[in-house]
C-alpha cells in the first residue's frame, strides 16, 4: 500500500505565520524556497476564504498532532504550500488552465499526492477527505497519461480518450464543467452523458467533436454504446476509465452497469477509482470489478481520523417529529445570525431529507414558514427604490429544492442558481434535497449542512456533511435525530471514526423549551378562535419561555401551508419514510413500534392522527402482521415482528393501532388514536380525511408498485421511488 504522509519532528514558526503554517512551509522548504511560495498558497484560495478570514489559523492546526516516523512523509492539512508552476511532470497547457480558469496556486494534499506519481500507466485507488479536491487531482494526472498516448500514436482519433463514470447527473454535469475548464488551452472535445438529457443533442456533440473526454451516469452510457454505434466502438477503445464515487458507484445499486463497461473497455486501460470512502467490501469488488488488477493506493486519510475534514463542527440533535418544522427554522436563524456576525453576509444552508416526499413537503413548509418570519423571504422588498435591482432581495432566504422526480432540466438549472446564490446582500439560499445531492456535488460557500434522519449509512454522512467545509473554509453539520436512530451514532464511531456529540445550543432543555412553546402557541391560537381566552398564554409565560415569540412568528407561516397541504401528501411523505427506515433496520435495530410511533409524529402538526394503511411489501418488509390469537382489535404495541409468512396469508392489515391517552409517554404521540382498524380503513372502504372528506387517493399498494416500477437505471442516482 503507498500512503504519502508529512514529517513533522520538529516545528519552527515563522514570523507572522501561523505556527501550523510556518511548520508546513518549513516541511517543504527543502525542495521549494519559502520566497517562492506565494501567501494564497498558505491560506486556502479563491473566494472561499473571503468571508471567514478569521478561521485560517486553524486550517492546518490538526497536522500538528502527527507523529512523525522516519519512512513516512507527513501532510500537515489538506493543503500543500506546493505552487502548481513547480511540477515540471505537468504539461503546460493544464498549469496554463489551472491558473487562468481556476485561478488555483497551489496543490492540495490529495493533488500533490496524484501528481507526484506522473507519468505513470498504474492504476489508482484515490481516498482523500471530502472538499478537497480530488476531481482537479485525477483530471490532472489522466490527462498526462491522454497526451502520452496520443503522443505515442496508441491513441487514434476515433477513440474515447478519458470516461469518467459517475452515479449522480449533477456530479457528471460538475465534473465534465471542472474537464473542459481544464483543457481550455488543450482543445479537447468534452461530453457529457447523463440521463433525462436529449439523446440527440449528445449523439450529434458526439458526432461533431473529438471524444477526449467522455462524462457520464452509468445507465445513459450504456444506453449510447448500444444503441449509437459511432460511440460504442470509440468507448470501446476507452485509454483511462475513471469510476468517482467508486464506492458508492460499486455498491450494490450500480454493480451490474460497472461490471459492463469494464467488459467493454479494453484491457490495457488505466483506471482511477475515486472516494472520500472505501469500505474492505468495495476494495475486493473492485479488484473484482476490474479483473483482478492491483490498485496502487493513494490515501490521504489518516488511518485515525475520519474522512471529514476536522475544520466542520459536527452535532446532533435529539428531537421528535413533530417539533422538526419549527426546529428546522431555528436552527437556520442562529445559523444566520452566526454567520452574519462572523462575516457580515448571508449564508448557504444544504438541508438532506429521506426522501422526495419529505423533500417536497418540507421545502413547501419552510418556504411558508421562513417568508413570514419578517424577513422579505423568497420576495422583493417593496420598499426599496430599487424595485427591479438584485438588491431589493436583501435580507432574503430563498428556499430551493432538489430531488429524484424532478426533470433533469429543472434539477440542472436548481443546481446552478444554488451553486451561483450571491450571498453577498446577506441573502441566505438554502437548498432541500435528497442524497442527489450527497456525493461529489460542489456548492462553494455552503457554511451549515443540516441532516433530518440519519443517512442510508455512515459513509453517506460523511459524503453529506461533506458538502460544507470545503476547499478550506468553515462548516458545520446538524444531524437532527429521534430516539430510535440514536444507534447510528455508534455506527459512525466504528464505521466512520466520526464522535458525534449532542449539540450545545440546541440540547434537552432547548428542545423542551421550544416544544413547550410549540403547544402554547397552539392552544392559545385554539382559544382565540374557539370560546374563552385562556389565561395560561399571557406575557409572564413568555417571560418564562423565550421561544414563544419566535414560534409564534413562524407558526402563521406554519398554518399558511398547512390550509393548502392536502392529507394524502403528508401521508404519502409518511409511507415513504416508514420505507426509507425500513432499509436502515441493519444498523438502527429500532423496535418497529417505535419507529412507526416516532415517523408518524410528522403528521401531527397537520392534525392527522391516524396512520394511514402501509402498502402491503412494505408491510411485509417490516415484518409485521396480524398478531397470533383471534383477536380483530390490537394495541400499537402489537407491531410485533412476524417470523412465519403464513401469517400474510390473509393480507392481514394493520387492525386497530389503538392508543389510548392513558399511554402516553413523551415518545409517544400525543394523539388518542391510530384507530385505523378493518371498520375504517379497509381498502375497499373510504377514508376521511380531517377534513371529513372522502379520500380518494389509489390504494397504497398500488402507488408503491407504480412507483417502483417507473425507477430505471439512471434514476438509481440515488433517487429511486422514494428518494
Ligand atoms: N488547489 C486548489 N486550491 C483551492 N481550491 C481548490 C483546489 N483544488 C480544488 N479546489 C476547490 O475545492 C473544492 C472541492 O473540490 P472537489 O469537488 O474536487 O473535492 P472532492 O475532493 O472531489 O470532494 P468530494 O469528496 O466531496 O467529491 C472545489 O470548489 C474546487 O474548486
Amino acid at each position: 500500500m503507498f500512503r504519502i504522509i508529512t514529517k513533522t519532528s520538529r516545528l519552527f514558526p515563522l514570523k507572522g505565520i501561523p505556527s501550523a503554517v510556518s511548520a508546513s512551509l518549513k516541511a517543504s522548504s527543502a525542495k521549494y524556497p519559502i520566497q517562492s511560495i506565494p501567501f494564497s498558497c498558505i491560506v486556502p484560495q479563491q473566494s472561499y476564504f473571503r468571508s471567514f478570514s478569521s478561521s485560517y489559523t486553524s486550517l492546518n492546526s490538526q497536522a500538528m498532532e502527527q507523529p512523525s516516523t522516519s519512512d513516512q512523509i507527513v501532510l500537515f492539512s489538506e493543503y500543500e504550500p506546493i505552487p502548481f508552476s513547480s511540477y515540471s511532470s505537468v504539461n503546460p497547457n493544464t498549469l496554463k488552465a489551472i491558473k487562468s480558469e481556476f485561478k488555483f496556486d497551489c496543490a492540495t494534499k490529495v493533488q500533490n499526492a496524484i501528481i507526484s506519481q506522473i507519468p505513470s500507466d498504474q492504476d489508482f485507488l484515490i481516498k482523500a477527505k471530502t472538499g478537497t479536491g480530488k476531481t482537479i487531482g485525477f483530471l490532472i494526472s489522466a490527462i498526462e497519461t491522454l497526451l502520452k498516448n496520443k503522443k505515442s500514436g496508441s491513441y487514434d482519433k476515433d477513440s474515447v480518450g478519458i470516461l469518467i463514470v459517475s452515479p449522480t447527473r449533477e456530479l457528471a454535469k460538475q465534473i465534465a464543467n471542472e474537464a473542459s475548464k481544464l483543457s481550455t488551452f488543450h482543445k479537447f472535445g468534452v461530453h457529457e452523458l447523463v440521463g433525462g438529457e436529449s439523446i440527440r443533442n449528445q449523439t450529434r456533440s458526439l458526432s461533431n467533436r473529438p471524444k477526449d473526454i467522455v462524462v457520464g451516469t452509468p445507465g445513459r452510457l450504456l444506453d449510447l454504446w448500444d444503441s449509437f454505434p459511432e460511440f460504442g466502438r470509440a468507448a470501446s477503445k476507452t485509454q483511462i476509465l475513471v469510476f468517482d464515487e467508486a464506492d458508492m458507484l460499486l455498491d450494490l445499486g450500480f454493480q451490474k452497469e460497472i461490471n459492463d463497461i469494464v467488459s467493454r473497455c479494453p484491457r490495457d486501460r488505466q483506471n482511477f477509482l475515486v472516494s472520500a470512502t472505501f469500505s474492505s467490501k468495495v476494495r475486493q469488488t473492485a479488484r473484482k470489478a476490474l479483473e483482478g488488477k492491483s490498485f496502487k493506493e493513494l490515501d490521504c486519510v489518516d488511518p485515525n481520523e475520519s474522512s471529514v475534514v476536522k475544520k466542520i463542527k459536527q452535532s446532533y440533535i435529539l428531537a421528535n417529529w413533530d417539533a422538526h418544522y419549527h426546529l428546522i427554522s431555528k436552527v437556520v436563524a442562529s445559523h444566520i445570525a452566526e454567520i452574519k456576525e462572523k462575516t457580515g453576509a448571508g449564508a448557504k444552508i444544504l438541508i438532506f431529507l429521506p426522501t422526495t416526499k419529505s423533500v417536497q413537503v418540507y421545502s413547501s413548509v419552510l418556504s411558508s414558514m421562513l417568508s413570514k418570519s419578517g424577513t422579505p423571504l423568497n420576495k422583493p422588498d417593496k420598499s426599496s427604490r430599487f424595485r427591479n435591482h438584485r438588491a431589493q432581495y436583501k435580507n432574503s432566504v430563498k428556499i430551493f429544492s432538489i430531488h429524484g422526480k424532478k426533470s433533469q432540466d429543472v434539477r440542472t438549472r436548481t443546481s446552478d442558481n444554488f451553486r451561483k446564490f450571491d450571498i453577498s446582500n446577506n441573502n441566505t439560499g438554502i437548498l432541500i434535497t435528497t442524497d442527489v445531492s450527497a456525493r461529489g456535488v460542489d456548492y462553494p460557500g455552503t457554511s451549515l449542512v443540516l441532516q433530518v434522519g440519519v443517512p442510508k449509512d455512515p459513509q453517506q454522512y460523511t459524503h453529506r456533511v461533506g458538502r460544507t467545509g470545503r476547499a478550506g473554509t468553515y462548516g458545520e453539520g446538524i444531524t437532527i435525530l429521534s430516539e430510535f436512530e440514536l444507534p447510528f451514532i455508534r455506527s459512525l464511531s466504528l464505521e466512520q471514526g466520526v464522535e458525534l456529540k449532542e449539540s450545545e445550543v440546541f440540547n434537552s432543555s432547548m428542545v423542551s423549551d421550544l416544544v413547550e412553546a410549540i403547544e402554547l402557541t397552539k392552544k392559545e391560537a385554539d382559544t382565540e378562535s374557539g370560546e374563552t381566552k385562556d389565561s395560561t398564554t399571557d406575557q409572564s409565560l413568555e417571560a418564562k419561555n423565550e421561544l414563544i415569540p419566535f414560534v409564534k412568528k413562524h407558526s402563521f407561516g406554519f398554518e399558511r401551508y398547512k390550509n393548502e397541504a392536502s392529507v394524502e401528501e403528508i401521508e404519502d411523505m409518511f409511507i415513504s419514510c416508514i420505507g426509507y427506515y425500513q432499509s436502515l433496520e441493519g444498523i438502527l435495530r429500532y423496535k418497529v413500534n417505535d419507529l412507526i410511533s416516532q415517523v408518524s409524529r410528522s403528521m401531527l402538526p397537520f392534525g392527522i392522527d391516524k396512520i394511514p394503511h402501509l402498502p402491503l411489501q412494505l408491510r411485509l418488509s417490516l415484518g409485521i402482521g396480524r398478531p397470533s390469537g383471534n383477536s380483530k382489535s390490537f394495541s400499537r404495541n402489537n407491531y410485533s415482528r412476524n417470523n412465519s409468512s403464513t401469517r400474510y396469508k390473509d393480507d392481514s392489515r394493520f387492525n386497530d393501532h389503538r392508543h389510548g391517552s392513558e399511554n402516553h409517554s413523551s415518545s409517544q404521540p400525543r394523539f388518542n388514536g391510530y384507530r385505523h382498524g378493518s371498520e375504517n380503513h379497509s381498502s375497499s372502504q373510504p377514508r376521511f380525511n380531517r377534513y371529513g372528506s372522502k379520500n380518494n387517493r389509489e390504494s397504497s399498494d398500488n402507488y408503491f408498485q407504480k412507483n417502483r416500477s417507473s425507477g430505471n437505471r439512471d434514476r438509481r442516482n440515488g433517487n429511486s421511488y422514494s428518494r
